[in-house]
């Protein structure tokens, strides 16, 4: 189908249920057999920098319901864009560093809008198939991601313990979840945000009703080079990592989990 996504290089289009497994695992054979055993129950289109010669965006034809669907997702890729500099430069702050210093990291807007749908389930799915998720955990690559959801609830993040909790819905609110590329940034002051989507709290019937999302993945400009930022460690021996090209390394964790 010409709306498919195609290439981790591409990261655009649209992903049919059992597409995508999210998981911390890293090696593709092990997502594979766990994608086998307990797919994510979700489909998603996402969406990435307009103008990308090499890699157009797939956009729906503009008929009935999704007229206008193109404009009203650009400009909110741009809304997202300034609020991921803020955010940045109030992380800055925090870290006690110039509270530009990110700017020029995060001023292309090298970043994925994705629109994520949660089909309807039945309740005994989760129970037949103990380790059934819509969503597995995991945590998201880039710098940080600014997640929008529903009302329905399900969204859990795992807390220093180890336990994970209700990221419980806030009308007019989103999550913003740390990723790995952030903590690598910051020598892990920043740890990222182990996430997952489980079935949400339960109603009545025999049936989830479905569940919609917008995930925005923000990542530092894909041509910057991402390394322990001055300050975030004492001597060089206290860098926990290697010096690693941003856009390369979201393709190596983007291909782990198609
Ligand atoms: O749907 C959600 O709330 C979470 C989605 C998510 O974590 C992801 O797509 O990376
Ligand atoms: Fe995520």
């Amino acid at each position: 189908m010409s709306h498919s996504w195609t290439t981790p290089q591409a990261n655009r289009g649209y992903s049919a249920p059992g597409r995508e497994k999210t998981t911390s695992l890293l090696d593709a054979e092990d997502v594979k057999k766990l994608r086998d055993a307990v797919p994510d129950l979700k489909e998603s289109l996402e969406i990435g920098r307009e103008g990308e010669p090499d890699h157009p965006n797939h956009w729906p034809a503009e008929e009935g319901e999704l007229v206008g669907f193109k404009q009203i997702m650009m400009d909110f890729h741009e809304k997202c864009k300034s609020l991921h500099m803020e955010v940045m430069r109030a992380i800055a702050v925090g870290l006690g560093i110039d509270e530009h210093w990110f700017d020029g990291f995060t001023d292309v807007g090298d970043n994925t809008l994705r629109l994520l749908h949660y089909p309807e389930v039945k309740k005994d799915v989760f129970t037949i198939n103990p380790g059934q998720v819509r969503a597995g955990a995991h945590s998201d690559y880039g710098s940080i991601t600014l997640l929008f959801q529903d009302s329905r609830g399900g969204l859990q993040v795992q807390s220093p313990n180890g336990t994970f909790v209700d990221a419980t819905p806030i009308e007019d609110t989103c999550v913003v979840n740390a990723g790995d590329l952030l903590a690598r940034w910051s020598n892990d002051n920043i740890k990222s945000t182990i996430h997952r989507v489980v079935e949400p709290p339960s109603g009545d019937g025999d049936v989830y009703p479905a569940r919609y999302s917008i995930a925005y993945f923000c990542n530092p400009n894909f041509k910057s080079l991402i390394e322990a930022i001055p300050g975030t460690y004492e001597a060089e021996k206290d860098r926990k990592y290697p010096g690693i090209n941003s856009g390369e390394y979201l393709v190596q964790r983007l291909a782990a989990t198609y």
